[in-house]
């Protein structure tokens, strides 16, 4: 079968209240450049040919553009105007995907990912239609009760990451349904149309950047990753 196109949406339409800085977290810089720079370049590096949308909050997509001559960017992307939720953001993402295409969906906001989970997060997509990276918890979980909490077994779980990579056709009917609160990643919005989705191995490195303490790891790994080469 023929190879289908590859797409990429990093979503970076957020504010980042969490992270509690006026400038979006997106656009903090690591290593001496905007953490969506390092995001973008990542899946670059994977294949210099994956189609790459990323989205932004619609006030700052002038900043952005000044953000990239100021830093001498010039990596081929497109942008979109991001949503009020990350589900908006996906959707208007998701309008840029021409015809039957593999798809991930990327937070703007993971600029670890290897190489190796991209592409075996495309892979497992190819092959199920539908494929999320996660990692298995390291620390024990507790549910909350109504008497207070209790410990469940922790090999039942999965901490779960992007890239989600899905066929685009899967992810277009699953963006098509209305959005629920339940929805906090693109797994379970394809998953309430009854589709199954594959795990994929990630990796402890591919942090979300939430909280002031994630930058602090961001450094250290940027300049692991820089003595690596
Ligand atoms: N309306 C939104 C909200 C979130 N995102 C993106 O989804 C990813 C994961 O979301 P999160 O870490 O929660 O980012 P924020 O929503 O920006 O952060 P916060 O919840 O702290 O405000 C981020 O790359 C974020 O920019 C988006 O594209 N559009
Ligand atoms: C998509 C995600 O990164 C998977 O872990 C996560 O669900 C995003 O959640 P947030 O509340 O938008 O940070």
């Amino acid at each position: 079968m023929a190879q289908l196109p590859e797409y990429a949406i990093i979503v970076a339409g957020g504010s980042g209240s969490r992270m509690q800085q006026a400038l979006p977290k997106q656009f903090a810089e690591v290593a001496g450049k905007p953490i969506l720079m390092h995001t973008i370049e990542r899946f670059h590096r994977y294949n210099p040919e994956v189609r790459l949308i990323v989205v932004l909050p619609q006030l700052q997509l002038t900043v952005w553009r000044a953000l990239c001559q100021k830093h001498g960017f010039n990596l081929s992307h497109r942008t979109v105007a991001g949503g009020a939720t990350r589900f908006g953001s996906v959707k208007n993402g998701l309008k840029e995907v021409q015809g039957e295409a593999l798809v991930a969906v990327h937070d703007g906001v993971r600029p670890f990912v290897e190489t190796g989970t991209i592409k075996a997060a495309f892979g497992a997509a190819a092959l199920y239609g539908s494929a999320v990276v996660a990692v298995s918890p390291k620390d024990s979980i507790r549910e909350l009760t109504q008497e207070g909490s209790r410990a469940v077994p922790r090999a039942n779980y999965r901490l779960v990451q992007t890239p989600q990579c899905f066929r685009a056709s899967i992810l277009r009917r699953a963006y098509e349904q209305p959005e629920q609160e339940c929805f906090t990643d693109d797994a379970s919005v394809v998953e309430q149309l009854g589709e199954k989705v594959a795990l994929v191995e990630g990796s402890y490195r591919n942090i979300k950047i939430t909280t002031p303490e994630d930058l602090v790891l961001a450094e250290a790994f940027a300049r692991e990753m820089s003595n690596q080469g």
